[in-house]
């Protein structure tokens, strides 16, 4: 099997950002040995503070933060970070080439029930221009990441990653500790009959996407005339990835509780990097009312709503915006 260095070359990664993957799945890899720990290393549960989102963070979230920031501020490639869990950029090497944006847990509300959970990343050149402690810079289309991916804490611990020359899969490999590429090129099917949404919230969605459950909900009845089935692990990254490995439609719409809030994820470090490996892969990733690589950013933590998924159910999704 091949290892993460020779696949990164072959995709034609320059050494400075395999460098930099490196370290990043370095401080991933401690992260998975934290999780895998669970109880025993008291590093479930919630702490006492919130997040500049408002959301109570879990010890996990902390640490997990902590160990991807120290470990890239130190690598010396890196001029700045923006991740979840930090309310402002952070500054690194003001001589550092790349800018990361990070979810350092995805999932949280899974930590406490030994449930999937990874990290999330994304990686774009940083501008020479740029001070480290400017956000503006950071504020870049997804069509300019060089590099994304995500970590899946699960039975074993993978890492999805493309570089724009396909998305690979890669299981950690704990008797000599590197990731091996275990599905080189995934290519997602086109169609599929599985959809995944937190359909609690179906009452506050607009009417589109309203209709389109409806009718997928509606089965060989209705006008779709195909019976669909539904999953939800309840982490974007465990949904996700089972969209990536067998296909199937991934949403987290727009709803109308908070009109300042378009969407529950974060462009970022959530939909632009899972956007980038599910086109990678053959699928396709939308607002609703546009692709969500083109989004042009406007701030750090701006959320976007999703759906994502097989290119031709996520077209499928698309027309009833269009109607
Ligand atoms: O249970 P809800 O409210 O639908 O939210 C689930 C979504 O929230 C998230 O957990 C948000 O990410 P964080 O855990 O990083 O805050 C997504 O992974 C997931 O898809
Ligand atoms: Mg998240
Ligand atoms: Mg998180």
């Amino acid at each position: 099997m091949k290892r993460l260095n020779s696949r990164l070359q072959q995709d034609g990664a320059p050494l400075e950002l395999i460098l930099l993957i490196r370290t990043l799945l370095a401080g991933c890899k401690e992260i998975s040995f934290r999780v895998s720990q669970g109880a025993l290393a008291g590093v479930l549960g919630s702490t006492l503070s919130e997040n500049v989102q408002g959301e109570t963070q879990k010890k996990l979230d902390v640490i997990s933060n902590q160990i991807l920031k120290d470990t890239l501020a130190e690598s010396g490639y890196v001029k700045a970070i923006s991740s979840e869990e930090e309310d402002d950029v952070v500054p690194c090497n003001p001589e550092g080439k790349y800018l990361v944006s990070f979810d350092p847990l995805d999932g949280s509300s899974n930590t406490e029930i030994n449930s999937l959970i990874g990290t999330i990343f994304s990686i774009t050149h940083a501008p020479q221009w740029m001070e480290p402690d400017d956000p503006s810079a950071f504020l870049q289309p997804g069509t300019q990441i060089v590099a994304a991916g995500y970590v899946l804490y699960g039975p074993s611990t993978m890492l999805a990653m493309t570089t724009g020359r396909g998305t690979h899969l890669y299981t950690l490999d704990k008797t000599h500790g590197g990731f091996l590429v275990t599905q080189a090129n995934i290519q997602m099917p086109k169609d599929t009959a599985e959809f995944s949404i937190n359909a609690s919230n179906q009452r506050h969605w607009e009417a589109p996407i309203q209709n389109y459950v409806s009718d997928l909900i509606a089965g060989t009845e209705g006008p779709r005339q195909k019976d669909f089935n539904m999953r939800w692990v309840a982490a974007m990254v465990g949904d996700i990835h089972r969209v990536l490995c067998r296909g199937g439609i991934f949403a987290y719409p727009f709803d109308k509780r908070n009109p300042k809030m378009p969407g529950k994820l974060r462009l970022l470090y959530e939909a632009n990097p899972m956007a980038f490996l599910v086109e990678q892969a053959g699928g396709a990733a939308s607002t609703g009312h546009g692709r969500i690589m083109e989004v042009m950013p406007t701030e750090i933590h701006q959320r976007v709503p999703v759906i994502i998924g097989s290119e031709n159910e996520v077209n499928t999704c698309l027309e009833y915006y269009q109607k």
